[in-house]
């Protein structure tokens, strides 16, 4: 029996006002690699604000597939990860997102060896993990890539990583992710430097130190990290998640609406929210954990740089693209972080945008209004822009590529359809001898 194909497609009538409450989900990307972390811990593990999406339930399989027991009731998910019973993570599973691949550090560090498929993730880029292979043999791993794995071991007797002085070419949020995992059991200190210092990053550290690792730093970009014996189980609560604070946002401010947004992390935002202000969409925070977004009278261009934490996150580069198709003038998007990012461009010209696309610039002419048409989303991200698109274009917009939206938004179309926005979800699942 082929596998089935998701061909559901989200259709959205247009033009509607939103209003309400929305209540923001964990962060993924916190999610996923706290999942990878909960390896090094020979207890037991409760992670709290876990979202519900396609990624983190894959992830859960990953760990299964190691030997882990899971159980989850509502957003909490608890994991015993006493015994790793193989060193193998299975190949259709890790192929299917990028975070498993982040196991190869903690499943290293503690079997002392690992074989890991490369991994999956939104087709964004090449998205190499030399700096995640040269970080572990710069702690004495020997690490050999071939037909698709990447297969890693720690020769000598007690098969104990040693800590090492890295410096990482680029500041990479994933790399620097697996070494400071896989530096928490290492023999001696680990220094990352030019570290990433993205939220996420900072949320794996506070739960790995509340297991009992030594990690300093973390949130800047140097990280101290002094290997002990073992972890201990933990009770853990994942931050909100900023991309989808920020599309929330979006959604708001492109529907000319008011809405209100918790639990949220506004210190995570601050690029998103200065950029929102700056093309006139009034933002309120309220209380610490609260924002609200009201309605702007009008929409002014801007210019964007994507870049590493503390900078504009490319994780938002696209949903924001779609609102600065509605502002008057012409706006810059360049995408600094990942080489292939733009391909949202030309869907969002499919709704009636004005967007030419230069290397990795975006050149946006602002338009009076959007026409729904039918569209797809190539990844995540995409397809939340064409989401936040078609709930400000006139008449009906159909998404289809959904598989990509469920991996990162935790029930996008219900909150949305809560806020009173026009949305459906039409379920056609083909297998592939139909479709
Ligand atoms: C699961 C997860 O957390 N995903 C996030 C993570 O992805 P991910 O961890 O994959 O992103 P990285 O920060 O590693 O990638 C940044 C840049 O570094 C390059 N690079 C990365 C690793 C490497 O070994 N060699 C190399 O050259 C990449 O090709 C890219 O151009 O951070 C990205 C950047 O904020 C986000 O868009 C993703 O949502
Ligand atoms: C690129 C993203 O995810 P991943 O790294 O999981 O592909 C994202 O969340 O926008």
């Amino acid at each position: 029996m082929p596998p089935p194909v998701d061909s559901s497609v989200l259709q959205i009538c247009g033009g509607h006002t939103l209003h309400g409450h929305v209540r923001i989900s964990g962060a993924k990307n916190s999610a996923l690699v706290i999942m990878a972390g909960v390896l090094l811990c020979s207890g037991d593990c409760r992670i709290r604000n876990v979202p519900l999406l396609a990624d983190v339930e894959r992830m859960g399989q990953v760990l299964s597939a190691l030997g882990l027991s899971l159980s989850r009731e509502g957003d909490i998910l608890d994991v015993n990860a006493r015994e790793i019973s193989t060193s193998k993570a299975p190949y259709e599973l890790v192929t299917q997102l990028r975070a498993s691949f982040f196991a190869i550090g903690p499943i290293l560090a503690r079997l002392g060896v690992a074989q890991m498929p490369l991994p999956g993730g939104c087709a964004i880029g090449a998205r190499p993990v030399d700096l995640h292979v040269r970080g572990l043999q710069a702690m004495g791993a020997e690490v050999q890539i071939e037909h698709g794995i990447c297969n890693a071991y720690v020769p000598g007797n007690n098969n104990r990583l040693k800590g090492a002085k890295i410096y990482l070419d680029t500041p990479s949020v994933g790399a620097t992710e697996t070494l400071m995992m896989a530096a928490t059991l290492a023999d001696g200190e680990t220094i990352l430097e030019n570290a990433a210092r993205e939220p996420e990053v900072v949320d794996l550290a506070n739960f790995c130190n509340s297991m009992g690792a030594k990690i300093q730093g973390a949130g800047t970009s140097t990280i101290t990290i002094t290997g002990v014996e073992k972890l201990h189980s933990t009770d853990y609560t994942i931050i909100p998640d900023r991309i989808e604070t920020g599309t929330f946002l979006l959604a708001g401010a492109i529907t000319r609406s008011e809405l209100l947004l918790s639990p949220v992390a506004p210190e995570h935002l601050i690029p998103v929210i200065a950029k929102l202000r700056e093309i006139g969409i009034p933002i309120v925070e309220e209380g610490k954990d609260c924002l609200r977004v009201l309605p702007a009278e009008k929409l002014k261009a801007t210019d964007i740089d994507t870049l590493p934490h503390p900078g504009f996150p490319t994780d938002m580069q696209a949903p924001f693209m779609s609102l600065l198709t509605l502002a008057e003038g012409d706006s810059i998007i360049n995408e600094s972080v990942f080489e292939n990012r733009l391909r949202h461009a030309s869907e969002l010209n499919r709704l009636g945008a004005d967007i030419r696309v230069k290397g990795n610039t975006a050149f946006v002419r602002g338009v009076p209004m959007l026409s729904g048409a039918p569209v797809i989303g190539t990844d995540l991200r995409a397809s939340a822009a064409l989401v936040i698109a078609g709930l400000a274009a006139e008449g009906q917009t159909s998404i289809q590529g959904l598989n990509h939206l469920d991996r990162g938004y935790d029930r996008l179309d219900m909150k949305l359809q809560q806020l009173g926005a026009k949305i459906i979800r039409v379920n056609e699942v083909l297998t592939d001898a139909e479709s």
